[in-house]
């Protein structure tokens, strides 16, 4: 059995490595590392990159082309199994296709300054958290380490692709993301959006990549309690953005400070937090992942 060593560090994420395995195959591992407030927190989350990774082999057991070879195979080293996956390797298309089915974060910045997202003109009048029906593309260059990507429009990504490609990554990431949101709805969560990265295989198909529909590429929201008008609970990350912005923390989010360690309690309750997301998705127990 190969330990990580044997494998070539070629990717670095805040949260995630890639590992070069053969000329065929690579090594995605997802660590249990936790990001809040664009810092990389320095104390992880155990179980958080196991339940994010079998939340991942879950859709790509419905989302197909996809890059997955294998969850559980002997070349995935034992001290990262069930939290890493082989994958095959593509000619990986640098645009972050994001689908937003509710207007947050960057959507909602840019709809408030000019009132268009990605050159998409929106309706006047919508909200923090407004749905948005038909759910739109909203493609982003990605961004060096350190700062975000940038939202670009659906034609700089066709000057770019051409407009072939760039109309296949819009549809796909639209009808994937369709599909996604009905089916978490059923399950009493809100998808709000997320950020699929897609690849080209050597017959020119285009296969989804890197990880999908995960807390850490997408939006998750508790269904119950959605109301449009505020900043809706983040179905994971609530606890600790909460206790990072709470006094007990003595931390100042807006300085540059990095943040402290989280106590016990906010790490347990947030573990809880992704296997719930797990179970309620998946109608699966965490404890069969990979048993
Ligand atoms: N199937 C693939 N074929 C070729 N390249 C990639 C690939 C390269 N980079 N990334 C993003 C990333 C994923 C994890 C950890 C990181 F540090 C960076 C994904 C993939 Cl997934």
């Amino acid at each position: 059995m190969p330990t990580l060593a044997d494998y070539q560090h070629v990717a670095r994420g805040k949260v995630r490595d890639l590992y070069n395995v053969d000329d065929e195959l690579l090594l995605f591992v997802a660590s249990d590392r936790i990001s809040a407030f664009d810092h990389v927190l320095s104390t992880e989350i155990p179980d958080k990159g196991r339940v994010l990774t079998a939340m991942s082999v879950f859709w790509f057991e419905r989302l197909t082309p996809n890059h997955l070879v294998s969850c559980d195979d002997p070349r995935i080293p034992a001290e990262v199994r069930g939290r890493a996956l082989l994958v095959r390797k593509l000619a990986m298309v640098d645009v972050e296709c994001v689908a937003r089915g509710y207007l947050t974060g960057s959507g909602m910045a840019d709809y408030t300054a000019t009132g268009a997202v990605c050159g998409i003109e929106l309706p006047a009048g919508l909200v923090e958290a407004s749905e948005l029906d038909p759910p739109i593309f909203t493609p982003a260059s990605k961004a060096e380490i350190g700062s975000h990507d940038e939202n670009v429009s659906f034609d700089v990504v066709a000057a770019k692709h051409g407009v072939e490609l760039a109309s296949k990554l819009r549809d796909r990431t639209i009808e994937l993301y369709r599909e996604a949101r009905a089916y978490a709805l059923t399950r009493g969560l809100i998808l709000a959006d997320t950020k699929f990265e897609f690849g080209l295989d050597a017959s020119g198909e285009l296969v989804l990549a890197d990880e999908v529909f995960t807390p850490d590429s997408s939006r998750y929201w508790p269904a119950e309690g959605y109301e449009p008008g505020r900043v809706q609970p983040s179905f994971d990350k609530q606890y600790v953005r909460d206790w990072l912005t709470s006094p007990a923390s003595g931390w100042d989010r807006l300085s540059d400070v990095a943040p402290p360690p989280l106590p016990a309690d906010v790490v347990e309750a947030t573990r809880q937090r992704y296997v719930e997301a797990y179970e309620r998705l998946t109608g699966r127990s965490f404890a069969d992942w990979l048993a």
